[in-house]
């Protein structure tokens, strides 16, 4: 059996990314905290998952969901005090749960202590330089850096905004409450290690660093996956290898694939040790609509080589909108097309909605893509409340439609609270199709064919298989691009897995001839198929069928 050497965990590991604040609240305020998610983690150990990935949790005035920093080493107080995250932390331990929390280095919220008192100016009132000043960038006429793009393009104008106070403008990549911070400035790199140091020296198993690929500005370039960036981004996983072996960075580096792999670095000079897959995401949709998934394998294709210790992050869904960063311009407007016929679900450059939403709460779509995401190389990331199939709420502003409680029972705010739903920090979804009356933890753990049993049973059977963790990747030619099939292959054993995206069944011949004189037989069921011979292998699938397969 192959084996993954124990510092290489997350190469095996499920992750689970979960809002503090809209998981469970314990103690009846209406906002979700850390008791309340300790409370939950048996469930969570039985659905099946490794690693859980907390949203950021520090003091915030919450004007970006807690991306706005206001103290890196502290816990808002909303979620509970750092005994509760302590103890939180010990009993996911004692689970066999790790935990990997959100890093915000690019900026800090503008209420920030340092941002206050950068907003002084460069040279106090006493003639002496304030140091905190050139902790942040700043500008006299918020004119430089013209080839940076927007970000948040439904809210912000500009990268720069006026600080009346000082009489200069600061820079800032996301909302103007955000500004980022000046990484050209040691002191500031030292305090944000520091602050790392901080939770690593708790324990924690590492972090979802937010934001990297913003970290340095450059006049002429678009201030984006600078050398100077990686070299900062170097240092910090060189301090982690010398002082913190075991534990994990993971960057969110919204980028093409030859950009986005250079933030594994090398094995020589090593960088994070996980990245998303931010361009295979929205192609799994497109694939779906179109019946056609050429585009899955030209992307996967297209990703460069990573370094012995590097894995991928895949996922389908995560607390912000579907991004379309990552696509052409008409590939962009089919997708808006076919899965945002609401302006409303529209914002920034993407689509704000759930993962059931999105698959017109259709079983058979949602079992397709998931099963795909579990299958492709990488740890694939489940987003909560889409084991159960969760809805959005457009009402709400920004992405917060998809940052609703989670839904635990029928009872009383769908058992996330004591509160009444209007008390809630957000109104649990209470609607016939996807409200907490009908969707919810408690029924599907009563019924053996509900979509969260299937979950874990999926989940289980991806752990008994390693080379969906580190098999090598070789896609199959068919005689039809509605099917995806391709091989997880290490030492000892080669998957075939095999999914139909058309909303009909369809006939298929597979290239099988590597493997002629070997039987596929099912991961569930052990169910031998016909041998495969010289010919092209024929199967036929039903509409959104999939078959996981070993090739004996
Ligand atoms: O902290 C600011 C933001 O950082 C992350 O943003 C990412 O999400 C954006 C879409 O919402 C995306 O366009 C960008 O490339 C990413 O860096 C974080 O996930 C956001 O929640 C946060 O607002
Ligand atoms: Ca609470």
């Amino acid at each position: 059996m192959t084996q993954i050497p124990a510092p290489e965990w997350y190469k095996s590991a499920v992750f689970y990314e979960l809002s503090v604040r809209t998981f469970a609240d314990g103690n009846g305020d209406g906002k979700g905290d850390f008791p309340g998610l300790t409370g939950k983690l048996d469930y969570l150990r039985g659905l099946g998952v490794d690693v859980l990935w907390i949203l950021p949790c520090y003091p915030s005035p919450l004007r970006d969901d807690g991306y706005d920093v206001a103290d890196y080493v502290n816990i808002h107080p909303d979620l509970g005090t750092l005994d509760d995250f302590k103890v939180f932390l010990r009993e996911a331990h004692a689970r066999g749960l790790r935990v990997v929390t959100d890093f915000v280095t690019n900026h800090t919220s503008s209420d920030h202590p340092w941002f206050q008192a950068a907003r002084r100016g460069p040279t106090l009132p006493d003639g002496s330089p304030n140091e905190y000043h050139d902790y942040y960038v700043w500008s006299d006429t918020g004119t430089e850096y013209a080839g940076a793009r927007i970000i948040f393009t439904d809210t912000e104008v500009s990268n720069w905004t006026l600080d009346e106070q000082s009489g200069r403008y600061y820079w800032h990549r996301f909302f103007s409450s955000q500004p980022d911070l000046n990484y050209d400035n040691p002191r500031v790199v030292e305090e944000i290690l520091q602050a790392a140091r901080f939770w690593l020296d708790l324990g924690v198993d590492g972090f979802r660093v937010d934001a990297v690929p913003y970290l340095i500005e450059r006049e002429g370039t678009n201030c984006e996956n600078l050398p100077e960036t990686h070299d900062i981004l170097k240092r910090f996983r060189r301090m982690v290898d010398q002082d913190y072996p075991g534990r994990v960075l993971l960057a969110e580096a919204n980028q093409w694939p030859e950009e986005v792999v250079e933030y594994f670095g090398t094995d020589a000079d090593p960088e994070f040790h996980m990245c998303f897959n931010f361009p295979v995401m929205p192609r799994l949709y497109m694939s779906l609509k179109k019946e056609d998934t050429t585009s899955i394998r030209e992307i996967m294709e297209r990703l460069p080589a990573i370094p012995a210790f590097g894995q991928w992050v895949t996922f389908l869904r995560n607390h912000d909108e579907l991004t379309l960063e990552m696509v052409t311009d008409d590939e962009r407007a089919f997708m808006y097309a076919a899965y945002a016929p609401d302006t409303r679900m529209k914002i920034n450059v993407g689509i704000r909605r759930r993962l059931a939403p999105l698959l017109d709460n259709d079983r058979r779509r949602v079992e397709l893509l998931t099963t795909v995401l579990l299958a492709l190389p990488g740890s694939p990331i489940l987003y909560y409340g889409d084991e159960i199939g969760m809805g959005d709420d457009l009402s709400l502003a920004d992405r917060n439609g998809v940052r609703t409680p989670m839904q635990w029972n029928a009872g009383m705010s769908g058992g996330f609270s004591t509160a009444t739903p209007d008390q809630c920090f957000f109104p649990p979804i209470g609607d016939a199709v996807y409200g907490y009356g009908r969707v919810n933890v408690q029924s599907q753990e009563q019924d053996p064919s509900s979509l969260l049993k299937w979950t874990s049973r999926q989940l289980e059977l991806r752990r008994r298989h390693p080379a969906f963790a580190v098999g090598d990747l070789t896609f199959i030619d068919t005689d039809n691009p509605a099917i995806l099939a391709f091989t997880r292959r290490t030492g000892d054993e080669t998957l075939l897995i095999v999914s139909n995206f058309a909303a009909n069944a369809q006939a298929v011949h597979l290239n099988l001839g590597d493997y002629a004189g070997r039987v596929p037989v099912t991961l569930a069921g052990a169910s031998p198929f016909p041998t495969i011979g010289d010919t092209p292998y024929s199967m036929i699938l039903g509409k959104y069928d999939y078959y996981w397969l070993r090739l004996n």
